[in-house]
């Protein structure tokens, strides 16, 4: 692990790191915001999975989340959003390869290689994680946006009691129901329509109720939210399923980190109250 940066932030310390990913066959970059209370003892983790065309950079650029995180004592890691690199498969489009790994593990040619970010998510980052740092690896949650949210929450749904708990910002929940999920699909899991269904937030919550509230965030000015990410989709298949689910439309706001950072306050003390709990 090689350290890339390294600042102090609200009185903990926001590092990004260059790692060599066996799972994913290439260098991984990510970024952690340690709490001050890692002097003391290891604090639990809350895992930030990023949407389309990002990287660790944006959440902790410009999502506002260090004060809260500091004074809770939480720690929170954001990877990368895809396996990357020239060695690696990628696309010209910005919803597709590189920066756009969707959060599964590949099937199909020429992603299958190295596109396994749910292994390297649940598994292999965590371990490194696990090594380096005071985290208490017993309390874990996550969230995410866009296409972090669908990650968070069908990570989440894939690995139940594994999360305390898991929210997030405008996620695509059904993404077998619309054009970024179903391009994304196609291309790394095939045309069977069937295995699409292990990766789909709506498919997975009528197999599987998790033990808590799932909580999400969407703006209701959202440029995408109509035909991307129908929320509609979810709260549905949730209350059929009977799985805990509050959902809050937010008026006048977009997909932007503007609305993130208004509510990520509010996202962070939803986790901490589970993993302090
Ligand atoms: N049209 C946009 C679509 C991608 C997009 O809106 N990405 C969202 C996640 S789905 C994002 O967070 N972008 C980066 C940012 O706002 O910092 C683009 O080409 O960048």
């Amino acid at each position: 692990m090689e350290t890339v940066s390294d600042w102090t932030s609200f009185g903990g310390d926001l590092s990004v790191y260059d790692h060599e990913s066996e799972t994913l066959g290439c260098t991984m970059r990510f970024a952690v915001f340690e709490p001050p209370q890692t002097d003391e003892e290891p604090v639990p983790v809350l895992w930030y999975l990023s949407g389309l065309t990002c990287n660790w950079s944006n959440v902790m650029e410009k999502g506002g989340l260090q004060r809260k995180a500091a004074e809770l004592g939480v720690m929170i890691i954001a990877p990368d959003t895809s396996p990357r690199g020239e060695g690696v498969a990628d696309d010209d489009a910005y919803d597709l390869g590189q920066g756009a790994g969707f959060y599964l593990t590949a099937t199909q040619d020429p992603w299958a290689k190295h596109y396994k970010m749910d292994q390297y998510i649940m598994e292999e980052l965590p371990s490194v994680i696990r090594s380096n740092f005071a985290a208490d690896m017993r309390r874990q949650s996550i969230f995410g946006h866009s296409m972090g949210g669908h990650g968070a929450l069908v990570l989440a749904l894939r690995n139940p009691g594994h999360f305390r708990s898991v929210s997030a910002f405008s996620p695509i929940v059904a993404p077998s129901q619309v054009p970024w999920g179903e391009k994304a699909f196609s291309a790394y899991l095939g045309d069977d329509r069937e295995a699409w269904k292990e990766w789909d937030a709506c498919e997975l919550v009528r197999k599987t109720q998790l033990d808590t509230t799932i909580l999400i965030d969407q703006g209701e000015d959202d440029q995408f939210l109509e035909e991307q990410l129908k929320p509609g989709l979810f709260e549905q298949a949730c209350r059929e399923a009977g799985q805990p689910l509050a959902i809050r439309l937010r008026p006048g706001y977009g997909h932007s980190y503007y609305f993130i950072s208004t509510f990520m306050d509010d996202h962070i003390m939803h986790h901490a109250k589970a993993l302090y709990g």
